[in-house]
């Protein structure tokens, strides 16, 4: 039997502001070792808070949540620390300091396994240039390793982000949105290479993806999210055109729905909370 990454079980999530709105709901999930799971769903669905969620980043209101077999929300800041250094979150936009160079950025997932001195030497003369140039050129990014974080373009910003997951040694590997900033070419060779990666250590993928084409293609289950609770959860090959339909269904709005552009009389007096 492959260990148990995740278990969640009745999970449900609400996010802080907009009234505490639910963000997730009832959610049942279990993901094992080596497992490749692609998270789809219309936006707003709830797949970046599962994400989150998953990186022990969202504490969660209800429900049972284990990772590696514990739940990081009973354990102390250092225990919840350590278990956090077996995740890694790529997120859509990553928060990179602006001013470092790329190859500083790439070389902070080697952070938690470096003591003081080591880390604030690293900032001045990278500690390990050829690592981050190896992990960058696997996204065709290494010609980028001395260049400023604020001048890459969104779609580098994040495959920067990646070749850090790829210096960590998580064994849970949550990416969110690859594909956003990418061309097709870019986009294959990002989702090969996270699928490699995973699969050479073993970890869980979980990536969320609105190219459900790419999802069904690369990805062997499906989680598929609809406002907040899992629509399906299935082996692609069990995924049909219709779950597809029925799951983007009522994303646009209706035909005889007023113009965009047309205010309604009612919004002018609206309040910001
Ligand atoms: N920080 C926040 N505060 C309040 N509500 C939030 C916050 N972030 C997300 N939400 C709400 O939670 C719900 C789920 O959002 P989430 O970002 O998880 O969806 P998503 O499926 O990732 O969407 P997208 O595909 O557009 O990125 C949405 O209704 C969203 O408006």
């Amino acid at each position: 039997m492959p260990e148990a990454v995740y278990q969640l079980r009745g999970l449900t999530v609400r996010h802080a502001a907009a009234g505490r709105a639910l963000a997730l709901e009832n959610i049942d999930l279990q993901i094992a070792a080596g497992e490749q799971v692609a998270v789809i769903g219309p936006s707003g669905a709830g797949k970046t808070t599962l994400l989150a969620t998953l990186a022990c980043a969202h504490r969660p209101d209800s429900g049972a949540f284990t990772a590696f077999g514990a739940d990081p929300w009973s354990l102390d800041n250092g225990a919840r620390h350590k278990l956090r250094s077996r995740l890694f979150l790529a997120p859509q936009t990553p928060p990179l300091p602006p001013r470092q160079r790329v190859v500083t950025a790439v070389l902070a997932a080697r952070l938690p396994h470096w003591n003081f001195w080591r880390a604030a030497a690293s900032l001045f003369k990278p500690a390990d240039p050829e690592a981050a140039f190896r992990a960058l050129a696997r996204f065709n990014l290494g010609d980028k390793l001395y260049s400023r974080v604020d001048r890459l373009s969104g779609g580098e910003r994040q495959r920067c982000a990646l070749a850090r997951m790829l210096l960590s040694d998580a064994q849970a590997l949550l990416v969110d949105e690859p594909l956003s900033a990418l061309d097709p070419a870019l986009s294959q060779l990002t989702l090969a290479t996270l699928q490699q990666e995973a699969a050479s250590r073993n970890a869980a993928l979980v990536c969320s993806l609105h190219q459900v084409e790419l999802a069904l293609a690369h990805f062997p289950r499906i989680v598929a999210l609809k406002h907040g609770r899992i629509a399906f959860d299935l082996p692609r090959e069990r995924v049909t055109e219709a779950m597809i339909a029925e799951l983007y269904l009522g994303e646009l709005p209706p035909a005889n729905s007023p113009h965009p552009l047309e205010v309604p009389a009612t919004l002018a007096g609206g309040a910001c909370l």
